[in-house]
């Protein structure tokens, strides 16, 4: 069993862009069975974490650590074999693809095929993916059929497909209605009750608020603060940089 303390351990993560810094020394942990939301202004380097976290970027320096071994140097597969998946910033689907086709892309990664299941347990799988985000009934439609929400639903259908313990989810929220916002934080948190911890970022804070334990604001690749919620979207320095004046976390 898995440590639940310092279940996701980044130290001193580094990550220059030729004179760029644009990961600086940047310390936190994640408890297993927590959500931690990542924020910060826009450039702040926050998806630049999310890539090095899962292999999309090599890291200029310092350590990541997942259930006490390192990522650093390990392709994305081999990340995602580990237990940890990821949504995108900009969810790019195959438009002509239907969307139970579009969920059983994932059952091509390695984690789906070294877990040796067949047609038919995919299949099922994928059903059950499918209803558990709420997607559509008609799997059959065409991917370019669906709106903005669905299309962020369907891209978190295919991280769930690996069945992850550490799930990254890059602005879930970002442009959605409220009605849709309200259903994936909802879905969030019943993710987070099944045992998924999640590491999220994103902009809307006042819905993060509701499901993040606790939070990590960074500017130009720094932390800024850490801690409680309340704590972090109080902190002097979030405030400055990030929201700007006290009062405006409640609009965002
Ligand atoms: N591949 C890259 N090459 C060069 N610079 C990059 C690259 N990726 C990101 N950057 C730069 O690194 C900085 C951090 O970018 P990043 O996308 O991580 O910020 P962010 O906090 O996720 O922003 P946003 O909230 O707008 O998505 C920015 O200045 C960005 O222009």
């Amino acid at each position: 069993m898995a440590q639940a303390r310092d279940y996701l351990v980044v130290d001193e993560l580094t990550k220059h862009f030729g004179g760029l810094a644009a990961v600086e020394k940047l310390s936190f942990s994640l408890d297993r069975g927590q959500i931690l939301g990542l924020i910060g202004p826009n450039g702040a380097g926050k998806t630049t974490v999310f890539n090095l976290i899962t292999g999309f970027l090599p890291a200029t320096a310092g350590r990541v650590s997942f259930r006490g071994e390192s990522l650093l140097g390990k392709k994305p597969h081999q990340i995602v074999n580990q237990g940890l998946a990821r949504t995108f910033q900009l969810v790019k689907p195959f438009p002509e693809l239907s969307l139970f086709d579009n969920i059983r892309v994932a059952c091509y990664g390695p984690r789906f095929l070294s877990q040796g299941l067949d047609e038919e347990a995919a299949r099922h799988r994928i059903l059950e993916v499918a209803e558990q985000v709420g997607l559509p009934k008609d799997l059959e439609q065409p991917a370019s059929a669906l709106g903005h929400g669905d299309l962020r639903l369907l891209d978190i259908a295919r991280a769930l497909m690996v069945q992850p313990e550490l799930l990254l989810l890059d602005e879930p929220l970002s442009g959605l209605s409220s009605i849709e916002t309200q259903a994936i934080v909802e879905l969030i948190k019943t993710l987070n009750q099944e045992g998924i911890t999640l590491l999220i970022i994103e902009h809307k804070l006042k819905e993060l608020m509701k499901v993040a334990d606790r939070i990590v604001a960074i500017d130009f690749g720094q932390k800024l603060a850490a801690g409680t919620p309340q704590e972090v979207v109080n902190h002097p320095a979030v405030v400055e940089a990030y929201l700007g004046t006290k009062d405006s976390y409640a609009s965002a």
